[in-house]
């Protein structure tokens, strides 16, 4: 099992500095093991009460005339709820037999304790409930983007819930955030993860547990005043790869759009794991193809030879946590919901 440690994961650092650096942060023991128990047997009785649907996508295609299109594909054996959406809390039924639930979407200290001052979260904008039963249920490498072009979405949460995951289960979420290597982490019993919703690309590994793989997401609507993550500023890197990286990290959308290139395998590899095969998930694999062949064409090739030579870079030095940092902040962020 990929383990976090001190010196090469974003575990090591405080939430600020290592979205700031990494895009991503990783906080274990985020609820108490009471609190996550009571959550995850809340929303096993809700999807055993029939309350989840079948989780689905609408893949972007090109149909037989070349007309762009989409087509909407089940996710093998992911079931999902919104409990909140567009900022309201939603399915009272469901909520009423979840008090757990409820008095955590309510809870305004998670919002609290991931702003910093370059990132105001402003509102939980939405908010899902997700019980994947295994039998290689995935999700495809994606980035978190809102459905409305004028929402702000900014900050993606995960709350995991599964004291009985082993090594070997998959269901890892893999996020990959350039320029460091892929970072797969394991969907552990109270386990919190968040991550740039616009710029962290992320999928979810094959999933074959014996018992349910639960999971809650946060998206955070709000405002950040720098792009993250933002430059790195190491000087221990290579001048040309940092120049490159400042560059797409200063643009989001640009970012989005190389990822589709330097991640292109992985891309393709997570759509078979995830879909059943089909003539739509063909067509959206030849899109694909055909939109990163654009992109390429847009890219200067010293830049990919850069990157082939430089990347992955190891982790930045100041992602390493001194004694005092890292007690401050287990206190201010450990348990975080353990007032529930
Ligand atoms: O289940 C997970 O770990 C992540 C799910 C996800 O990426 C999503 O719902 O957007
Ligand atoms: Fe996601």
């Amino acid at each position: 099992m990929w383990t976090l440690d001190d010196s090469d994961s974003p575990s090591a650092s405080s939430s600020s500095s290592a979205l700031a650096e990494w895009g991503v942060w990783v906080r274990d023991g985020a609820v108490a093991e009471e609190s996550a128990d009571e959550l995850r047997a809340e929303i096993l009785g809700c999807f055993e009460a029939g309350l989840l649907q079948q989780s689905g996508n609408k893949l972007a295609l090109k149909d037989p005339s070349g007309a762009r299109t989409g087509a909407a594909l089940a996710k093998r054996n992911v079931f999902e709820a919104d409990v909140v959406a567009e900022g309201a809390v939603q399915l009272p039924e469901l909520l009423n037999r979840s008090p757990r639930l409820r008095q955590l979407l309510e809870d305004e200290r998670l919002r609290e304790a991931l702003q910093n001052p370059w990132l105001k979260l402003h509102r939980l904008e939405q908010a899902k409930i997700q019980v994947n039963v295994g039998g290689g249920g995935a999700f495809p490498c994606h980035f978190d983007l809102p459905n409305a072009a004028t929402a702000t979405r900014v900050l993606t949460v995960l709350l995991y819930l599964n004291p009985a995951w082993q090594e070997g289960d998959g269901g890892e979420v893999e996020v990959l955030p350039l320029p460091f290597a892929a970072l797969p982490l394991a969907p552990l019993h109270g386990r919190l993860v968040a991550f740039s919703s616009c710029t962290s690309l992320h999928r979810v590994r094959p999933f074959s547990g014996a018992q349910p793989r639960v999971c809650i997401n946060f998206w955070f609507e709000g405002e950040a005043t720098l792009p993250f993550p933002q430059p790195l500023t190491d000087e221990s890197y290579d001048p040309r790869a940092l120049r490159i990286l400042r560059i797409l990290r200063q643009q989001p959308a640009e970012l989005r759009a190389f990822c589709k290139v330097w991640y292109s395998d992985i891309m393709v590899q997570s759509l078979r794991d995830t879909f059943d095969p089909c003539e739509e998930l063909e067509a959206a694999i030849a899109l694909h193809f055909e939109e990163m062949a654009a992109v390429k064409l847009r890219i200067a090739g010293s830049v990919l030879e850069i990157f082939r030579e430089c990347l992955p870079f190891s982790p930045p030095a100041s992602s390493r946590k001194d004694e005092d940092e890292e007690a401050e902040e287990a206190a201010e962020l450990g348990g975080l919901f353990d007032g529930l």
